[in-house]
């Protein structure tokens, strides 16, 4: 049986969930709604439909006058009602897509970095707009449609077994018919419209890649590949849409054959029985209205089962997201100290995947207001050791220690309000200079700000802007320049005032101008705080109380510079590799 295997009604259940908090306010305006239209403007109608026109046969010019009064009367009842509960559930359908829209945002809020690395930005926000803002059907169309239409269809069909018994049997039958194939044809077009959908998510990636990568897209000339992909992208989704409206005329086809075959039947049988004075000719009229009334039912039952498999499609995408796990912390029972340094990393096991261990059995002691800088060559698991003093991840073994205490006897928040982050490529959001250095501290005064600021050394260059402190800076700080952008990270973390820096150098990417400027931010920023620095440039390290050299995911040596260059090592070598480099 085509029913059996309805696919979406769980996703279904899930939406009308969301509804709960005005259940009531929301089924009486669509209960009641439907009720007032289907009643008052079909149902009283036929009937008076039936008096108009055996009033015109009869010349009854008093049932005529009674009919014109009913009409008036119940068409201006319906009406008021219909308006006031349409405002009502409406309003109701708002506040839940907007409760929704919260939701999904502030659970992406709390998922963790690595379920952002996973899926491609654009298929994220495409589950969160389009596949969202579809819901909205089923709350508004969808489930207000269905209602109409059964109680369009059942009142018709009891009215109709009330006239005549036989008629009514033939028209439900046909349209019981209509109904079965309709849900025929609903798993296919579930299947149909997942790919669609996920077509439309691919879609909305290849955008997201143009606006985030069009320099490179340029400089490499690369508008042909990148246009092709996008045609291949917009062609499978044409194709699948073809197909998809292929299957709609064939579905639509055989409702009108079916449509016309219980019009038809009604012509005949209703025609015959007038002539043999079996009934009335008004009758035979409200019987024509009534099958419309129930072919409309089965039919908009059908067609509705398809359409919700088209949002039910992009809800299971959204719910998707919502079903991931946000960030968690398990509580150590054993957070007991086992020293006195800020950090303390022991016996580090940690892989992102089930394939490689990125760090293996990783030792590190940052003691209190010391700079420890980590070296290495490139993938040798440097930002991932700043990734997990953030608590971005978690570590597979060993235990980490921070400020005295276990890392997993703090709140995540309580951790990060430890540490201030400053990455190599600051990400600066769109709005005005100063609400990017307050983001370091949110109830800072304008006079903070102006003091982190200067201690960034960015107070000048703020001031030389159109609009000084208030100049917006654009998507990314995108109309800064690359050390103006790293200064307004600094003063931010100035702002925040936390007690460990972790410092992501980003001096290679800037002129020796701006990196003069930003190193003196940067030694500032340091001073009198813990920092742990990845050091890109072995130069601005030659001051740092301890060199860690990271190989293979181990510590492999350790101490100060002249130490390190004195060993011969991989720090020697490294700084070889580098001194050469910059003298070519
Ligand atoms: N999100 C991730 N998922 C899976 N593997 C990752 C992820 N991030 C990094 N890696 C892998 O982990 C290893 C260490 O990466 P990491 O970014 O820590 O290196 P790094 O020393 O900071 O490199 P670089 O100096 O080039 O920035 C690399 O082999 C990298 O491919």
């Amino acid at each position: 049986m085509c029913m059996k295997k309805f696919k979406g009604i769980n996703e279904l259940r899930r939406i009308m969930s969301f509804m709960r908090p005005r259940m009531l306010k929301y089924s009486i305006g669509v209960i009641g709604n439907n009720l007032s239209a289907a009643l008052g403007l079909n149902i009283v109608m036929a009937f008076i439909y039936k008096d108009m026109v055996n009033s015109a046969v009869n010349r009854d010019i008093t049932l005529l006058v009674k009919s014109i009064i009913i009409a008036l009367v119940t068409l201006t009842i319906a009406s008021f009602i219909c308006t006031s509960l349409t405002y009502m559930y409406n309003k109701c359908i708002r506040y839940t897509m907007t409760e929704i829209r919260q939701k999904t945002f502030f659970h992406m809020e709390c998922l963790p970095i690595n379920q952002f690395e996973r899926r491609h930005s654009g298929d994220t926000l495409s589950r969160m707009t389009n596949d969202l803002n579809n819901i909205e059907y089923i709350y508004a169309d969808g489930i207000s449609g269905m209602l109409y239409a059964i109680i369009v269809g059942v009142s018709a069909a009891i009215s109709m077994f009330a006239l005549n018994w036989k008629i009514a049997l033939y028209t439900i039958g046909l349209g019981i018919i209509t109904f079965y194939i309709n849900t025929c044809f609903a798993n296919s077009f579930r299947n149909i419209n997942d790919k669609i959908q996920q077509g439309y998510g691919k879609m909305t990636e290849l955008i997201s890649d143009l606006f985030s990568g069009i320099q490179l897209i340029k400089l490499f000339h690369l508008e042909d590949l990148i246009l092709k992909k996008y045609n291949k992208s917009n062609d499978n989704i044409k194709d699948l849409i073809v197909v998809r409206t292929r299957k709609y005329a064939v579905l639509d086809s055989i409702n009108s054959i079916i449509g016309g075959l219980s019009f038809i039947g009604i012509v005949i049988i209703g025609g015959m029985m007038a002539l043999k004075k079996n009934t009335d000719f008004g009758t035979v009229m409200a019987f024509i209205k009534l099958q419309g009334n129930i072919s409309f039912m089965f039919f908009q039952a059908g067609s509705l089962i398809t359409e919700f498999q088209r949002v039910l499609a992009g809800a299971s995408r959204l719910f998707e997201l919502l079903d991931e796990p946000i960030e968690s912390q398990i509580e150590n029972m054993h957070s007991q100290s086992i020293g006195s340094n800020a950090i303390e990393m022991r016996n580090v096991v940690f892989q992102y995947s089930s394939e490689k261990v990125v760090l293996n059995n990783f030792n590190i002691s940052v003691p209190i207001n010391q700079k420890v800088a980590l070296v290495g060559s490139s993938g040798c698991g440097k930002s991932t050791i700043i990734k997990i003093l953030l608590g971005f991840y978690t570590v597979n073994n060993g235990s980490i220690e921070v400020c005295g205490k276990s890392i997993n006897s703090y709140t995540l928040p309580e951790l990060r309000n430890l540490m201030s982050y400053v990455p190599q490529d600051t990400y600066l959001f769109d709005g005005t200079i100063e609400e990017n250095i307050r983001y370091g501290k949110r109830n800072a005064s304008q006079q903070d700000v102006i003091e982190a600021a200067i201690a960034a050394n960015a107070h000048e260059f703020i001031l030389n802007q159109p609009e000084g402190y208030n100049t917006q800076i654009g998507e990314r700080g995108a109309r800064l320049s690359g050390g103006q952008r790293q200064r307004i990270a600094i003063a931010r973390a100035f702002l925040k005032n936390a007690p460990i820096l972790l410092l992501d150098e980003a001096t290679s990417s800037l002129d020796s101008e701006s990196e003069n400027q930003v190193q003196i931010a940067l030694e500032s920023l340091m001073r009198g705080r813990t920092v742990i620095v990845i050091a890109h440039r072995l130069s601005t390290i030659e001051n740092a109380d301890k060199i860690y050299v990271v190989a293979k995911g181990k510590i492999v040596e350790c101490g100060k510079h002249e130490e390190l260059i004195n060993n011969g090592g991989l720090y020697k070598k490294l700084h070889e590799l580098q001194f050469k480099n910059i003298a070519v």
